[in-house]
């Protein structure tokens, strides 16, 4: 049996589709997740699984780690968010990671989080990520906001304390600031399957503090 969590939610962007989740994971969920990423193992870090990625424009410096799929809480979590994509058509999930940012400029440079070149698979079918959740785990550090670079800025009377407008590689970017519990959620590709160039997104570097999310990405499979 699943715990109902009474998660608000506010229109960021009708196109591209974008929608900032109040409260999507409950401060007990948040703790039990934490606590079962640090049981699970080791958070990777990515350029030590990709040194190659280094030199990439889209550099991710942030370790990250795979929950595991049968976990009950895990599975509620997955459950909550296939009834918020609703009718969105889709196939599933990919498998929920924890993502972990230190100090010191742990970051991840502009990107999409769909595949450019997604991987087409003997069927003739091809998957890609039609939408993405990232969550804020916790702790509230000083940065690392998520910025999307080509969103419209954030009205004058947006909640400061969630969101800014900020200026990151020379562009005004609207910035989502890590609320614990707190979510972003926004579509990757049209509904004929391409790119949306619009979603560009980074995690801004970390001035100090510790901050984990936790990427929710939603997959379709569509002949490529
Ligand atoms: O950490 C963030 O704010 C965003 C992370 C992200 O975009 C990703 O992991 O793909
Ligand atoms: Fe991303």
């Amino acid at each position: 049996m699943c715990s109902a969590v009474n998660y608000t939610t506010e229109i960021v962007s009708l196109d591209p589709l974008a929608i900032y989740i109040n409260g999507f994971i409950s401060s007990w969920e948040i703790a039990y997740l934490r606590d079962l990423a640090d049981k699970e193992g080791t958070f990777t870090h990515h350029e030590a699984k990709y040194p190659d990625h280094k030199s990439h424009a889209a550099r991710r410096i942030a370790s990250s780690l795979y929950l595991p799929s049968d976990d009950l809480v895990v599975d509620c979590i997955v459950k909550r968010s296939t009834a918020f994509v609703g009718f969105i058509p889709n196939d599933g999930f990919e498998v929920l990671q924890v993502v972990k940012y230190h100090e010191g400029g742990d970051r991840h440079d502009p990107h999409y989080d769909r595949f450019l070149s997604p991987p087409s698979i003997p069927s003739g079918f091809t998957c890609n990520r039609v939408a993405s959740f990232f969550v804020y785990l916790g702790d509230e550090p000083e940065g690392g906001e998520t910025c999307f670079h080509f969103l419209q800025p954030a009205p004058q009377d947006a909640d400061p304390e969630k969101f800014s407008n900020i200026n990151s590689d020379d562009r005004l970017g609207f910035a989502v600031k890590p609320v614990t519990g707190n979510a972003m959620f926004w579509m990757n590709l049209h509904s004929n399957n391409t790119g949306d160039v619009c979603v560009q997104h980074s995690a801004l570097p970390l001035k100090s503090g510790t901050k984990y999310g936790m990427n929710i990405l939603l997959r379709r499979c569509f002949e490529a």
